[in-house]
């Protein structure tokens, strides 16, 4: 729905030059709630307003709906983006003007006689929730309020797609999940493709299907969500679901297991304990549902070494997940060294007779075995055994 190709934002003045995007390729699939993450200065404030040629990109194309806005100007260009509407974090309402009037305003623009504004500006209140508000002057709602006039002014024009610059940086937590919860009803209800850029990441986990993270004006890392956490070193997915700083004490194995299953639970936790009699420590986890999928990271201890706990981990990894070794290995010799070699064949040998039947796939190596310890698996699906609702986190250290 939104393509960015090789996007250049240059800011020139006379002292200096400032390079705000500096080839950026986007891609937001139609009905996606999309967010943009990044530092101050990474340039997404520049993104979103050359997206919608709010700025004129030094060089690079947008293209939006099949419209490549870059090569429009004038008449054609105003036509083009009233498919695409706008909210801010400072909502930008005419102050002079009730919640109606507002929303009326882009109506206007478009020509709509007075009968036929009043209406559909009824309805758009209606539909975020702010029927009874129709005559309040901006100064008269709250925050809140005033975020979801600037909603129902952007959709006004009815757009297929929405722009969201920070709209819920200046709002309380409360406000901010339901002002999330409308953007996700009119994703769902009106098919309406968004493009957020926000500096929180609870933001993108309560709402977004994919993320990019931004630095420096160029796009380092991008994906639907539940993937990232698949994908090993992914610096969103470790911000997404932060576990804090690993611990350094020694004597136990810390590893960190990522979840990103598809269907109902199953206490992995509790079983790795049974079968093997090892009391692993949670040392922390972040984990939400999202999409009806669980997902998340949880770092445990287990007691012992590496080498006494090859073969629990090789039974995880059996369970489908992705695991890291934090801490408690030895340090690896050289690859392909006799040691190593022996390493890897002891456990391998070790797998095939710990691990119980039922969990042995007939021909299947226990993965830590065919392996290097510290590789992340790429992991089928599987489930943590506690359950969050969407927005919970769950962070025990
Ligand atoms: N109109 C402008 N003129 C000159 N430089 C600008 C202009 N707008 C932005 N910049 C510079 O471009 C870079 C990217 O800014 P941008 O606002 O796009 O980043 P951002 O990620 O949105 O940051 P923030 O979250 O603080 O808004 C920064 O170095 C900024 O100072």
């Amino acid at each position: 729905m939104i393509t960015t190709t090789d996007l250049r934002k240059v800011y020139r003045s006379r002292q200096r030059e400032v390079v705000a995007l500096d080839g950026v390729d986007l891609h937001v699939p139609e009905g996606e709630v999309f967010g943009v993450v990044g530092r101050s200065g990474a340039g997404k404030s520049s993104l979103i307003r050359c997206v919608n040629l709010l700025e004129r990109p030094t060089s690079g194309t947008v293209t939006v709906d099949g419209t490549e806005l870059t090569a429009l100007s004038g008449p054609a260009l105003r036509r083009a983006r009233q498919q695409i509407g706008m909210i801010f974090q400072h909502f930008n309402l005419l102050s002079s003007r009730t919640a109606r009037e507002n929303v009326e305003l882009p109506l206007e623009i478009l020509g709509l006689g007075r009968r036929e504004r009043a209406t559909r500006a009824t309805e758009l209140l209606e539909l975020v929730g702010l029927a009874d508000r129709a005559t309040a002057y901006p100064a008269q709602l709250s925050g809140g309020q005033k975020q979801r006039v600037g909603i129902a002014r952007a959709l006004a024009a009815k757009p297929k797609v929405l722009l969201s610059d920070e709209a819920t940086s200046a709002l309380d937590p409360e406000t901010t999940r339901s002002i999330l919860k409308l953007l996700r009803d009119l994703n769902r209800d009106l098919g309406l493709t968004v493009l957020l850029i926000t500096h929180e990441m609870d933001v993108v986990k309560a709402v977004c299907d994919s993320a990019a993270l931004m630095r420096s004006g160029r796009i380092v890392e991008s994906g639907r969500v539940a993937d990232l956490l698949a994908t090993p070193g992914s610096e969103l997915a470790r911000e997404l679901f932060p576990l804090g700083a690993a611990p350094t004490r020694e004597g136990g194995t810390v590893i960190e297991i990522t979840f990103h299953g598809e269907s109902s639970g199953q206490p992995v936790i509790a079983q790795l304990a049974r079968t093997y009699t090892v009391d692993p420590s949670i040392l922390g986890a972040s984990i939400e549902t999202i999409g009806g999928r669980q997902v998340g990271r949880m770092r445990l201890e287990l007691p012992g070494d590496f080498e006494q706990n090859v073969v629990p981990i090789g039974f995880l990894r059996e369970k489908g997940l992705q695991v890291t070794v934090v801490s408690g290995e030895p340090r690896p010799p050289a690859a392909g060294t006799a040691v190593q070699e022996r390493l890897l064949d002891g456990a391998e040998e070790l797998g095939t007779q710990l691990l119980p039947d039922d969990d042995q796939p007939a021909g299947a190596k226990p993965a830590a075995a065919t392996e290097p310890a510290t590789t992340d698996q790429p992991a089928a699906s599987d489930q943590p055994t506690t359950s969050n609702e969407r927005g919970e986190k769950e962070d025990r250290a």
